[in-house]
């Protein structure tokens, strides 16, 4: 039996919550607190599922950029966030996709997150924006709240389920459709789903 990894990659300004999103799906938990901020590029393991998926938490910041750019080759997925309090990392999402189309592989699996949903009295980002960006790009949005939990597991769910299909697939199986996945699974973000 060969134990195959999948790479799935955190990308995103500094301080949209990537450490976060990904400690609430690994652990169940939310890391509030003081923000420390990622340097370079952090590794993490994930052994839920049927495969077993290894997270790189990327640095945010500009800084680490080169560090960064180094690993995205090796990733059969991005998860690519921004924060819905916090409109310049909004407008950054078309530069971060520039970034993958140059550096990541062509056939890379691309999610968009719009965390932070549980701050509803600071959004500056509106949901059909996220949702009209994804469209444009041809992404699967939704919106994730590391705080609250809600769609983080379904983020790492869908890709994982989606990478399974593209490794397993046989010609006369039925295609896996993760866009209309993440729709029937999704939870509206709010103040009272908690997961
Ligand atoms: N309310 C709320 N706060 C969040 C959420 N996710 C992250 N935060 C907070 O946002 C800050 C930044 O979170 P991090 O996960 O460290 O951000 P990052 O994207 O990993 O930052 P870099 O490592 O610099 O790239 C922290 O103070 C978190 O507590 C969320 O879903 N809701």
């Amino acid at each position: 039996l060969i134990m195959q990894y999948y790479i799935v990659m955190l990308l995103g300004d500094s301080a949209v919550g990537k450490t976060c999103v990904l400690v609430r799906f690994k652990d169940g938990a939310f890391l509030g607190g003081n923000f420390i901020a990622t340097v370079g590029i952090d590794f993490r393991v994930s052994d839920k599922g049927y495969r077993l998926l290894k997270i790189w938490d990327t640095a945010g910041q500009e800084r680490f950029r080169s560090v960064t750019h180094a690993y995205y080759r090796d990733a059969q997925a991005l998860l690519l966030l921004y924060d819905i309090t916090n409109k310049p990392s909004f407008d950054n999402i078309r530069a971060w996709l520039t970034e993958i189309h140059d550096y990541a592989q062509k056939d890379v699996v691309i999610m968009l997150l719009g965390n932070k949903s549980d701050l509803a009295a600071e959004r500056v980002v509106k949901t059909e924006e996220g949702e009209k960006l994804a469209k444009e790009y041809g992404v699967p949005f939704m919106e994730t709240s590391a705080k609250t939990g809600v769609n983080v597991e379904l983020a790492f769910h869908a890709i994982a389920r989606e990478l399974k299909h593209r490794a397993m697939q046989q010609p006369n199986d039925p295609k896996f459709h993760i866009h209309d996945y993440i729709e029937s699974q999704k939870q509206k973000s709010g103040c009272c789903v908690l997961v």
